[in-house]
């Protein structure tokens, strides 16, 4: 498990003005086994959390903890030690030139005293499980960045960690490519239980892993929680954009205003089961209004589908209100756009 106790990090200022503040009262639990996401624009402060997991950076104040050991507290070596069981993985897959996969892989474990037979028996177990066992002659040069990616992830694997950190490791990797880390991600946390905590500024990275996520702004978390939660009922509107990216609206705002005097525009969001249900198609048949879909779209979230429509609906008030509670009844989650839909 790691925990962070109201994190701050501040940096000196180059210019010998205020300081830099990148994290604020930052406070997160990550459950043992699960994969908790971060995510946020540029300079909310994902990179500089991440880093103060495995203090790369040292918080300015707060308390990490990773199983009940709080890292603050401890010595060089102690914290030499605690880091081997804390993996991490990078955008830029900082492997080494110079030498080939077998000994990207074996050179760190030959560093932390590993003797040379458990060193071969790990380099060749983390290749297999990354998918490179034949590869392990080879130059980074030669491989592509999703197996470079790879590398590095088995190199992260081979002190068999509790933990793993990924800082945007799938960030400069085409969508092809980027899905097959995050399957190995998956794979990953499903069969050695490694508990992952990722940085991303991809809804697409969330949706598709993440068990539970927090949104970062200024340096702060402004929402956290399962990702079924804040997909569909996000609180923050720097939330509610990140949603609305997956779901563009191409509605003409103008056409939806002149909707507006017509009955209400409502997104409905459908999660789990209920996405499949024609619960809309119902409403028009139970009471007297029209419905008309205007966009709408469903995404798979790591185990449920997640669906959003916007519709029109058509009639007298009395009659849009009782089809807007119906809709709420069967599970619906219903919000209604107001002045025209904006994605942004
Ligand atoms: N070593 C440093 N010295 C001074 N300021 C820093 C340092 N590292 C980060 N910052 C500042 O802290 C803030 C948060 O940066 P951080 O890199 O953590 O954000 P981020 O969300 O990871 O952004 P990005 O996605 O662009 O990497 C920014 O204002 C940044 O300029």
């Amino acid at each position: 498990m790691i925990e962070l106790k109201n994190i701050h990090k501040t940096f000196p200022s180059k210019k010998n003005g205020e300081p830099i503040t990148a994290l604020s009262d930052v406070s997160l639990t990550v459950q043992k086994g699960e994969i908790f996401g971060v995510i946020g624009y540029s300079g909310a402060g994902k990179s500089t959390l991440v880093r103060c997991v495995n203090h790369l950076e040292v918080p300015t104040s707060g308390e990490v903890s990773i199983n009940g050991n709080v890292l603050n507290d401890m010595t060089t070596e102690q914290l030499r030690q605690a880091r081997q069981n804390i993996g991490m993985i990078f955008q830029g897959f900082n492997l080494l030139k110079t030498a080939n996969v077998y000994d990207n892989i074996a050179i760190p474990l030959k560093l932390t005293g590993v003797e040379k037979s458990e060193i071969k028996k790990r380099v060749d177990k983390y290749l297999d499980i990354v998918g490179l066992k034949d590869k392990k002659d080879v130059f980074p040069n030669q491989l592509s960045g999703g197996q470079k990616q790879r590398v590095a992830i088995a190199r992260a694997l081979s002190h068999e960690p509790d933990v793993l950190l990924s800082d945007e490791a799938t960030s400069a990797l085409d969508p092809d490519t980027t899905d097959s880390i995050l399957n190995l991600l998956l794979k990953i946390n499903a069969e050695l239980g490694i508990t992952i905590l990722l940085i991303t500024h991809e809804m697409h990275v969330i949706q598709k892993i993440c068990d539970r996520v927090a949104v970062m702004e200024n340096g702060e978390v402004i929402e956290q929680g399962n990702v079924i939660d804040v997909y569909s009922a996000p609180k923050h509107q720097t939330t509610r954009r990140f949603v609305n990216s997956i779901f563009p609206s191409d509605v003409p705002k103008a056409f939806i205003e002149q909707l507006e005097s017509e009955g209400p525009i409502i997104d409905l969001t459908f999660v789990g089961t209920s996405a499949d249900q024609p619960a809309l198609s119902t409403v028009s048949k139970r009471f007297n209004v029209d419905t008309n879909i205007l966009s709408g779209n469903i995404v798979q979230l790591k185990e449920h589908p997640f669906g959003k429509l916007t519709a029109h609906i058509k009639g007298p008030k009395e009659e849009t209100d009782k089809a807007l509670a119906y809709l709420e009844e069967q599970g619906v989650q219903v919000s209604e756009v107001e002045q025209g839909y904006d994605s942004n």
